[in-house]
C-alpha cells in the first residue's frame, strides 16, 4: 500500500508533546487458527514517545507552553540538521535492540506519522519492555501497534481510532492475527480481504469474541529464540484437503471453547466437556508439524501436556508454548517440571486481556 493514507492532512501538527502507550503481548494461532486466531495477554510493553520539536517561535505544538525555554533555544539551534532519534530500552531487549532510528518502534512511528501527514523532527522514545522477543508472544506486532497507536494519538485529537490503527499496523506486519488482539483485546479472528473487497488502505478484517473469565493462559517461555520469518519459511506451499478440513472444523470451535457461553452449547454441557472442547479446538495439522524441527524441545513439552488432556500449542510461530486452561496451573507447572528445573524455561501465568492497546496523552 502507499504510505500516505487517503484523506491524511498535509503538514498536520502534533496535538500534544508526549504520548504513553501500554500495548499487550498476544498469542497467535492457538493451534488450529493459523494466521487468523489471536488472544491478548495481560502483559504489556510500556512506551513513551516525546516530540521535543517546536518552532523557534514556539508554534510547533498546540501546547508549546510545556516546552521549557532552554529546550526551545536548543531546538532552534538544531534547526536545519537531520532529525534525531534517541531510544532508551529497559527490560526485554536492553543492550540488544537498536537505540537509534533502526529501532522497529521508532521507525514504525515515523512511518505511521508520515502516513497520517505529520513530519516528525526529533523523537525521544523510552521503551520499558516486558514482552520477550522472537519467542512467539507477538512482540513485533505489539511494537507495530504501539508505534501506530502513538502516531494516531499525536496526529488526531480525541480517542484513538482502533480500526485505523489495526488497518495500518496489520499492513505493516503482513498478517493480522497478532495485530488484532493487540489493538482490540480478547480473542480475535482475522482475515485478509479478498482482492475484490479491497478498498482504500488496509486489507484485513477482524471480529472479536468474549472470553470466559475463568480461562487463563500459562506461557512456557524458553531462553532460545526463533524469528517468525524463519518459522514461516519452513512452511510448505500447499496442504492436503483432509488436513485443511481438519483445521477448518477446529478453528470454528475456538470462540465456543474459549467463550463464556460454552456451557450453553448443547454438546459441551459439563465442565469436563468444556475442557475437551478446548483440547479439540487447539488441534492442528497445518503449521506445527512443519515447525517441529526448529523447536524440538517445545514440541516435546506440547506433547507431554496434551498427553494429559491439556490444550497446549506452540504460541505464535514459537518457540514458547501456550496452555489454555481453567484452574490447572499447578498441574501444568508439575508437568513442565523438568524444563523449569533446568533453568532455561520460565512459566508466565497470564490473565486474558479484555481491552487492547491503551494510550495516554501528556
Ligand atoms: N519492543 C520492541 N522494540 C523494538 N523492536 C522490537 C520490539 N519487539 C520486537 N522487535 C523486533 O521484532 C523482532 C522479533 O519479531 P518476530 O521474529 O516476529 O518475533 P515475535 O514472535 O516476538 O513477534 C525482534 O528481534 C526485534 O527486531
Ligand atoms: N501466524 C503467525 C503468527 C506469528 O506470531 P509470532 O508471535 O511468532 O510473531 C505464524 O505462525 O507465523
Amino acid at each position: 500500500m502507499t504510505d500516505r493514507l487517503h484523506g491524511a492532512a498535509d503538514g498536520c501538527r502534533p496535538v500534544c508533546r508526549q504520548v504513553t502507550v501500554d500495548v499487550p503481548a498476544t498469542s497467535a494461532n492457538l493451534g488450529s487458527g493459523f494466521d487468523c486466531a489471536g488472544l491478548a495477554l495481560d502483559f504489556c510493553d510500556h512506551l513513551t514517545f516525546t516530540l521535543p520539536q517546536v518552532d523557534p517561535d514556539g508554534s510547533g505544538v498546540d501546547r508549546a507552553d510545556r516546552v521549557d525555554r532552554a529546550e526551545r533555544v536548543d531546538l532552534a539551534e538544531r534547526a536545519g540538521r537531520e532529525a534525531r532519534t534517541l531510544v532508551t530500552v529497559k527490560g526485554e531487549g536492553q543492550g540488544r535492540l537498536p537505540v537509534d532510528g533502526r529501532n522497529l518502534v521508532a521507525s514504525t512511528f515515523r512511518r505511521a506519522c508520515a502516513a497520517f501527514g505529520l513530519e516528525v523532527d526529533d523523537l525521544f522514545l523510552e521503551a520499558d519492555n516486558r514482552i520477550p522477543q522472537a519467542r512467539g508472544m507477538g512482540s513485533s506486532a505489539s511494537a507495530l501497534v504501539g508505534a501506530v497507536a502513538a502516531a494516531d494519538a499525536f496526529c488526531h485529537s480525541g480517542r484513538i481510532d482502533r480500526h485505523r490503527v489495526f488497518e495500518l499496523a496489520a499492513s505493516y506486519e503482513g498478517h493480522p492475527d497478532n495485530v488484532a488482539p493487540a489493538v482490540y483485546g480478547g480473542l480475535t479472528i482475522s482475515w485478509p480481504l479478498a482482492g475484490a473487497d479491497r478498498e482504500g488502505p488496509g486489507g484485513y478484517g477482524t471480529v472479536g469474541y468474549p472470553v470466559d473469565e475463568g480461562v487463563e493462559a500459562a506461557i512456557l517461555v524458553p531462553d532460545f529464540r526463533v524469528p517468525t520469518s524463519q518459522a514461516r519459511q519452513i512452511l510448505p506451499d500447499g496442504l492436503s484437503m483432509s488436513d485443511a478440513v481438519f483445521n477448518m472444523a477446529r478453528v470454528g470451535l475456538l470462540p465456543a471453547a474459549l467463550g463464556p457461553s460454552a456451557t450453553e452449547v448443547g454438546a459441551t454441557g459439563s465442565g469436563d466437556r468444556r475442557e475437551g472442547l478446548l483440547y479439540t479446538a487447539t488441534q492442528d495439522r497445518v503449521h506445527q508439524p512443519f515447525r517441529r524441527s526448529l523447536m524440538p524441545a517445545s514440541w516435546t513439552l506440547v506433547e507431554r501436556l496434551r498427553g494429559q488432556g491439556l490444550a497446549a500449542a506452540i504460541s505464535g510461530a514459537g518457540p514458547s508454548v501456550i496452555v489454555l486452561h481453567r484452574g490447572r496451573r499447578e498441574e501444568i507447572a508439575h508437568l513442565a517440571g523438568p524444563e523449569l528445573a533446568g533453568g532455561h524455561w520460565d512459566l508466565l501465568d497470564l490473565p486474558i486481556r479484555t481491552g487492547g492497546v491503551e494510550v495516554t496523552r501528556g
